[in-house]
C-alpha cells in the first residue's frame, strides 16, 4: 500500500497535497512526491524519505498551480532504495501524463516486454507503476489519435487498461491541459475515495482521513472498475469501465494498513477493529481461562481498539504497558528485516510496573514475520511478567501477498507451514491465540453487507483476481528478494523447526 492523493481546485494546491500526504504517511514511509500543473507545465519534486524531510520550503515554492497529485511510497515492486522509483512517474506523450499508483501489478513483467516489443515504449525502472503509466499512455494515445481529447476517449482508454493489466491498482493521473483521471481495479482491492470542499474543489485520496484533514467532505468511494475524470474547470464525469466489477477490498487495510479514523468502502476502520477484538475475546476464553489473566496490554499502535474491546468483554483491566517512541515510524513497512528488528526495540519500551509478577495478555493486530511479537514477549519477560500470553486480532498470515503488501515470500512469514504451537515456541509465549479467518471476515463484513467479500489472500491463500499463478508468485518473489539493503534474509528468524516449502 501507498498513499495517493489528487486535487483539482481554483487556488494553489501544493499545501493541500502536502497536508494530505502527511495524513497518509502511515501508508508509505520510503519516498514521497508531488506534481502540480500550471497552464500545461508540470512541476515535480520527489525523493526518498518521509514527507517532512522530502519537502522543504524551497521545494514547496516550486510547485505552483491549481491541479496536482502526490504519493507516499511503500515499495512492493522494484527496489526500495532506488530514488528513481519514487512516484509520481511522468511521460511526455500523449499530451503529457503523470501518475501515482497504490497497488501491485501481477503481470508487470509480461507487460514490460509487450510494451517494448509491440508498443515501442521503454521502461527505465523496475517499478510496476512505470509500466502502468505507459499502458495508460498507450491506450489514451490509441483512443484519441489525431483528434482533440474527449471525455469518452479517457473512459475508452481505461476500459482497455483494465483488459491489459492484472493485480491491484488505485490510480490517479493528470493529463496535461485536460484534467485529473482516477480509477480503481475491477475488484476494488485498494481503496480510493472522492471529496469536495466548500469552494467546489475535488480531492481524490486513498483514505477519507486525508479528505477530512484537508477540509474536504467525503462524497463517495470510487467503485471497483470505475473511472472518474475531473476537467480543469471542475466538471466531474464518471463511468464504469470494467466488464464484471466485483467488490473485494483488501482485508488487511482494516486489520493494519489504514488509519482507524478512516472509513473505507463504507466501513469504519475503528469499528472493524473493535469487532475483531470482540470475536478474538471468544477465542481467548476457549484457550486461557480469563481468571488466569491479570491484565490486557496492547502492542501500540494499531492493536489498541481490538485490545480495548477484548479487555472489556473479558472484564479484565486494560493497561498501557509499552510506550511508543513517536519519532520511530511503523516497523512493518520498513524495508529490510535487519532495520525492522532493530526498530522494534527503538520504538517500544516497557513500563515495568505493569508487568512485574503478573500474567499478561499481549494483543497485537497481526503477526506477520513475528519480528514484533518475539521482541515484545521477551521484553515482557525481562520486565518480570509471570506468564506472557499473546493474542492476534488477525488470523495467521500464511500466504504471500501479491496485491500491494510487502510480504512476497512464504519463507519470511512466521506462520507459513507451521502449527500454532510451533509459532508459539518461536515467539516464546505461554499461549498463543489467533483470530479465525471466517470470524474476521464476518466481524468486518457485517459492517457493509453489500460487499462481495474480501481479498484475504495472505490469510486464506485465495487470490480474488483468479489469475495469480504460482509462477507469478515466484517471479514477484525473485523481484523482491535481495533488494533489501542490509537485509539478513536467511537469518530472518531463529527458527528451531522450520518446515518451509
Ligand atoms: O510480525 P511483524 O512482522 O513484526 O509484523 C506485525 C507488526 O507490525 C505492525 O506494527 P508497526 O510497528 O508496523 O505499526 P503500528 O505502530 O501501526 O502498530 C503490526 O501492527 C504488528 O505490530
Ligand atoms: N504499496 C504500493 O502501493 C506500491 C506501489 C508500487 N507497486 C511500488 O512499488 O512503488
Ligand atoms: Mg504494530
Amino acid at each position: 500500500m501507498c498513499g495517493i492523493v489528487g486535487v483539482v481546485h481554483n487556488a494553489p494546491v501544493n499545501q493541500l497535497i502536502y497536508d494530505a500526504l502527511l495524513l497518509l504517511q502511515h501508508r508509505g514511509q520510503d519516498a514521497a512526491g508531488i506534481v502540480t500543473q500550471l497552464d500545461r507545465k508540470f512541476f515535480m519534486h520527489k525523493a526518498k524519505g518521509m514527507v517532512r524531510d522530502v519537502f522543504r520550503t524551497r521545494n514547496m515554492r516550486a510547485l505552483p498551480g491549481h491541479t496536482g497529485l502526490g504519493q507516499v511510497r511503500y515499495p512492493t515492486a522494484g527496489n526500495a532504495f532506488s530514488e528513481e522509483e519514487a512516484q509520481p512517474f511522468y511521460v511526455n506523450a500523449p499530451f503529457g501524463l503523470v501518475l501515482v499508483h497504490n497497488g501491485n501489478l501481477t503481470n508487470a513483467h509480461a507487460l514490460k516486454h509487450e510494451l517494448f516489443q509491440t508498443d515501442h515504449r521503454h521502461i527505465n525502472t523496475e517499478s510496476d507503476s512505470e509500466v502502468l503509466l505507459n499502458v495508460v499512455a498507450h491506450e489514451i494515445e490509441k483512443s484519441t489519435r489525431g483528434v482533440p481529447l474527449q471525455v469518452d476517449d479517457v473512459f475508452k482508454a481505461v476500459r482497455a487498461v483494465h483488459k491489459r493489466i492484472k493485480g491491484s491498482y488505485a490510480v490517479i493521473s493528470l493529463i496535461a491541459g485536460h484534467g485529473l483521471l482516477a480509477f480503481r481495479d475491477p475488484f476494488g482491492i485498494r481503496p480510493l475515495c472522492i471529496g469536495r470542499n466548500a469552494e467546489g474543489a475535488f480531492m481524490v485520496a486513498s483514505e477519507s482521513v486525508a479528505l477530512e484533514g484537508a477540509g474536504f467532505v467525503f462524497e463517495r468511494d470510487v467503485a471497483p472498475g470505475e473511472a472518474v475524470f475531473v476537467t480543469l474547470d471542475g466538471q466531474l464525469h464518471s463511468q464504469q469501465c470494467a466488464d464484471a466489477p466485483q467488490h473485494y477490498p483488501c482485508v488487511f487495510e482494516f486489520v493494519y494498513l489504514a488509519r482507524p479514523d478512516s472509513v473505507l468502502d463504507g466501513i469504519s476502520v475503528y469499528q472493524a477493529r473493535l469487532n475483531m477484538g470482540e470475536t478474538l475475546a471468544k477465542r481467548v476464553i476457549s484457550t486461557v481461562p480469563p481468571n488466569e489473566i491479570d491484565v490486557v496490554i496492547p502492542i501500540p499502535e494499531s492493536s489498541r481498539p481490538s485490545a480495548m474491546q477484548l479487555a472489556q468483554l473479558l472484564g479484565i483491566p486494560y493497561r498501557e504497558g509499552f510506550v511508543k517512541n513517536r519519532y520511530v515510524g511503523r516497523t512493518f513497512i520498513m524495508p529490510g528485516q535487519a532495520v525492522r528488528k532493530k526498530s522494534v526495540r527503538q520504538k517500544l519500551n516497557v513500563i515495568g510496573s505493569e508487568f512485574k509478577g503478573r500474567n499478561v495478555l499481549l494483543v497485537d493486530d497481526s503477526i506477520v514475520r513475528g519480528t514484533t511479537s518475539k521482541e515484545i514477549v521477551q521484553m515482557a519477560r525481562d520486565a518480570g511478567a509471570r506468564k506472557v500470553y499473546m493474542a492476534s486480532a488477525a488470523p495467521p498470515v500464511r500466504y504471500p501477498n501479491v496485491y500491494g503488501i510487502d510480504m512476497p515470500t512464504k519463507s519470511e512469514l512466521v506462520a507459513h507451514g507451521r502449527t500454532v504451537d510451533e509459532i508459539r515456541q518461536i515467539i516464546g509465549c505461554d499461549a498463543l491465540i489467533y483470530q479465525d479467518v471466517d470470524a474476521m471476515k464476518k466481524a468486518i463484513g457485517s459492517l457493509n453487507p453489500t460487499l462481495a467479500g474480501f481479498d484475504a489472500s495472505c490469510f486464506d491463500g485465495v487470490y480474488v483476481t483468479g489469475d495469480v499463478t504460482s509462477d507469478d508468485i515466484v517471479r514477484l518473489n525473485e523481484k523482491r528478494v535481495g533488494t533489501e539493503e542490509g537485509d539478513d534474509d536467511t537469518s530472518r528468524l531463529a527458527l528451531p523447526n522450520s518446515q518451509e516449502g
